[in-house]
């Protein structure tokens, strides 16, 4: 086992990597000061790899999305790098930067209503990357359209329709389809189903599995449905307020995650560990714009002590490729039944919140 300050990415093999991000807004709302700034990522490094698909999961408010957006070359880090295929995209020059973020990577997002033009027809949304990439010939463009249709399960028929006469599943295969357009390698998927009806979720899910197969795709997969993660991913990260805690390769994360938050998020989730019991924590997420000093979690741990509010504890990779930092982690054969007992002995029963079920 290895104590690191974060992984050292081999930028050779990485799709993407990215090293020590931190952003910081200004404030928008619950600030008391003009000043006041949220600290939406801190010192956050990961890499992809060309074809895995990597879930990321956390509460609300995470910096899920910001880590999302860092990645796909659309929010700028207020510091450290993002690298595509080892070359840092904000130190490249500006154009050759909008050919990278606009052609090898895609992202969809969470509403496909919003995020589509409504007086486009679907012909046109789907050759609109094409004719601003000047992608072939008018006709090999026209031709790519169809086969757009196609890979997502859209008839040709919809060519001419506009978003606001299909349905919810339907805007979002062309949503799909458009972050496909130029073939990226590396699709990003921020809550992707969580504003369709629960009778399409799975067909979305089934479609962008499908994708990632048939095109050898790298997923970055961004959702409060932890099970859903658990299933689509090779890797889970998890997140709390804006830092990466725990890393672990899917099959490990759901019963032998070693952080307590982990541990805490995934019991919270009905149906994924026996007992359905969610392990008792203490009070709200804190503000992102005044974090607690060291672990930010410590402040609702069951375990936290005074080392937990002097320091941040380094990441430790074990010889799974799972990595943590805590300064207390859960062994990782203790059970979630244990847990609830610890956390209600340590912190007493009655005073004790749960996490929200998601
Ligand atoms: N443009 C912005 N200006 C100010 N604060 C922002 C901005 N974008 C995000 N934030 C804040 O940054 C923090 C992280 O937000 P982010 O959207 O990344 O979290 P999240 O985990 O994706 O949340 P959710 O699951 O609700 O989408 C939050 O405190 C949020 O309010």
């Amino acid at each position: 086992m290895t104590a690191t300050t974060d992984r050292q990415p081999d930028a050779t093999t990485a799709l993407m990597t990215v090293t020590d991000t931190h952003v910081v807004f200004p404030a928008r709302t619950g600030g008391l000061f003009r000043s006041d700034r949220v600290h939406a990522l801190t010192g956050a490094s990961l890499t992809v790899a060309p074809g895995e698909t990597v879930g990321i999961v956390g509460e609300s408010g995470c910096g899920k999305s910001t880590l999302a957006r860092v990645l796909i070359g659309v929010q700028r880090p207020t510091s450290g790098t993002v690298a595509h295929r080892g070359r840092d995209l904000w130190a490249m020059p500006p154009a050759e930067r909008r050919v990278t973020v606009g052609t090898r990577l895609g992202m969809v997002f969470q509403d496909p209503s919003t995020a589509l033009n409504r007086r486009m027809p679907i012909r046109r949304v789907l050759r609109d990357p094409l004719d601003v990439h000047r992608r072939g010939t008018p006709a090999q463009r026209d031709e790519r359209v169809r086969e757009l249709m196609s890979l997502v399960g859209l008839p040709a028929s919809l060519a001419d329709a506009l978003p606001g006469q299909l349905s919810g599943g339907q805007r979002q295969r062309v949503a799909i389809a458009r972050a496909l357009a130029l073939e990226p390698e590396l699709l990003i998927a921020d809550e992707p189903t969580s504003a369709l009806d629960v009778s399409v979720r799975a067909q979305i899910l089934n479609l962008l599995l499908d994708l990632r197969e048939r095109l050898g795709l790298a997923l970055v997969f961004v959702s409060h449905d932890i099970q859903t993660v658990r299933r689509m991913s090779d890797r889970v990260i998890t997140m709390y307020l804006g830092r990466i805690v725990e890393e672990a390769p899917a099959a490990r994360v759901t019963a032998h995650a070693r952080h307590p938050y982990t541990r805490a998020l995934f019991s919270a989730t009905p149906g994924l560990l026996d007992p359905i019991q969610p392990i008792p924590l203490v009070g709200p997420l804190p503000s992102a714009i005044r974090p607690p000093s060291g672990c930010p979690f410590r402040t609702r741990c069951w375990k936290a002590d005074d080392a937990c509010a002097a320091s941040m504890p380094d990441f430790v990779t074990d010889e799974r490729d799972h990595r943590y930092r805590c300064h207390h982690p859960v062994p990782g054969d203790e059970s979630t039944s244990g847990l609830v007992q610890q956390a209600r002995a340590a912190r007493g029963a009655p005073s004790v919140t749960s996490l929200e079920r998601t």
